[in-house]
């Protein structure tokens, strides 16, 4: 592979004797993973039904190494259930080590297409708030179908620059994911055309906008609070230098160690001006030394100058009044009487037809350009109200009354999420009708409607199976 003069310099005087297993490893196969959504299945469960051999990546707990030639897991159904995200083993790295915690407000401030935001979601298990920004509002956009098919129904998404957010979340959040863009050095094995990439913005272009994104989101974490920030690429101007940055500016934040894996190379403080060896704590992933492509992590804890203790919230005074609702619209309480879950009133957002259940505790985000706020109950139509796909994908099988169950051998699991209207006479009596949860061995796919033992399809037509 033809690699840029001046990168595979940096690379000999980044790994000495290394350099050569490092090229070595680009005739090697590129490694495919899948990390299980434990929010709605745990790991053992998944395995138990896993339909293809896995194989554990040993530095994920969740995350699995499969055969990418030779099987498609995109198109089984269980995606379409939103069990597992596939996303390459070094990438699950920075997600698996920022301690996310139920009940925290949680940044991922560079967060499209969503394949950190989902593990941290999923780590919340709807408490506490997730907010997945991205300045791309197309990139966005597969953003916010992620988590929506992850059943993250707990999270804001938001398409914004993150010097605005600064505005509405001064000291707010307690976890800061910042999966910086960067020259993605780390993707040339897997992806030729980021080497293209690479010539055009290399790392002295997109360090400036780390370290942009880097102070203000520092700008943003309570005192106590911590930033997890990665990259892939290798360069260290893109790394330990925006750390030693970030450092120079904020003096209260401090390295933290990273859970350690055998296979992690150490970051490198002489690669720094001031030499700091706390930089050490920060850690590289080379392909030549663990089956996975690049990155780079720092796990940073910012100090309390002010006298905030872990875990106490700053700024009480934020917390947003939603709008109550005296009486709830009629069509919306008949459909909830087959929901088990208790609903807090006051977190009910009505916007025109569409009914929101928020996160609680919000600061007023008026101005701010979002594609989504809270979980998408549904639409209230003329005199009958439409439960979301984000809904049922939110909800659990016993969670809801109305069930059509089917085996993963069934073939109405692929003509459901193919968009086809079903007949379901061996499941259902002439009498039953209504809104059905339809699941496959007993994980919810999406909703459809029942009469005369015909159910008439609503999965969401963007999210239908292409074979
Ligand atoms: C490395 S990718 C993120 C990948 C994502 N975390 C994941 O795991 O799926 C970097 C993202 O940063 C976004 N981005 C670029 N500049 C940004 C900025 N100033 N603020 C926020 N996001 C930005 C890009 O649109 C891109 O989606």
């Amino acid at each position: 592979m033809n690699l840029p003069k001046a990168f595979e310099e940096k690379m000999k005087n980044l790994l000495h004797e290394e350099y050569e297993d490092y090229i070595y490893c680009f005739d090697e196969p590129r490694h495919y993973g899948l990390r299980v959504n434990t929010n709605k299945i745990s790991v053992g469960g998944f395995l138990k039904i896993a339909p293809w051999p896995l194989s554990p990546i040993p530095w994920i707990h969740n995350g699995f190494y499969y055969d990418g030639e030779h099987i498609q897991p995109a198109k089984h159904p269980y995606y379409f259930a939103g069990l597992y995200y596939l996303q390459e083993p070094s990438a699950m790295t920075p997600a698996d080590r920022l301690p996310a915690e139920p009940g925290e407000r949680v940044l991922d401030i560079c967060a499209a297409p969503g394949g950190k935001a989902t593990e941290l979601g999923a780590k919340l298990k709807g408490e506490g708030v997730l907010i997945a920004n991205d300045i791309s509002n197309s990139r966005a956009k597969g953003l916010l179908k992620n988590l929506e098919l992850f059943g993250i129904g707990n999270m804001l998404v938001l398409s914004e620059e993150p010097g605005k957010l600064m505005e509405y979340f001064p000291e707010y959040f307690d976890k800061i994911l910042i999966d910086a863009p960067c020259s993605g050095e780390g993707m040339f094995r897997k992806d030729k055309k980021m080497v293209k990439a690479w010539e055009e913005h290399g790392p002295e272009f997109f360090s400036k906008l780390q370290r942009s994104i880097i102070t203000q989101a520092a700008a943003m974490l309570r005192p106590g609070g911590s930033i997890l920030y990665s990259t892939c690429t290798f360069d260290p101007l893109e790394n330990e230098q925006t750390i030693e940055y970030l450092l120079s500016k904020f003096p209260e934040f401090e390295i933290c160690q990273i859970r350690p894996y055998e296979g992690f190379a150490p970051g490198i403080p002489e690669l720094t001006e001031s030499g700091n060896q706390e930089i050490s704590k920060t850690v590289r992933i080379f392909p030549h030394k663990m089956r996975g492509e690049g990155h780079y992590l720092a796990l940073l804890r910012k100090g309390s100058p002010t006298g905030f203790q872990d875990g106490e919230k700053k700024k009480p005074g934020l917390e947003k009044v939603n709008t109550r609702f005296e009486k709830l619209p009629e069509e919306f309480t008949e459909f909830w009487l087959d929901v088990s879950w208790n609903l807090e009133p006051s977190r009910l957002d009505i916007h025109g037809e569409r009914i929101y259940y928020m996160p609680k505790g919000l600061p007023c985000m008026r101005g701010i350009r979002f594609l989504r706020s809270g979980l998408l109950l549904g639409e209230l139509k003329k005199n009958r109200f439409e439960p979301s796909q984000a809904l049922a994908m939110c909800l659990k099988k016993e969670e809801y009354g109305k069930v059509l169950d089917f085996p993963l051998s069934d073939t109405r699991v692929i003509r459901y999420l193919k968009g086809e209207t079903l007949e379901v006479e061996d499941k259902a009596s002439e009498k039953e009708k209504g809104w059905y949860l339809i699941c496959v061995d007993g994980y919810p796919l999406g909703f459809g409607k029942l009469n005369r033992q015909i159910l008439k399809n609503k999965y969401l037509p963007g999210w239908r199976f292409q074979p």
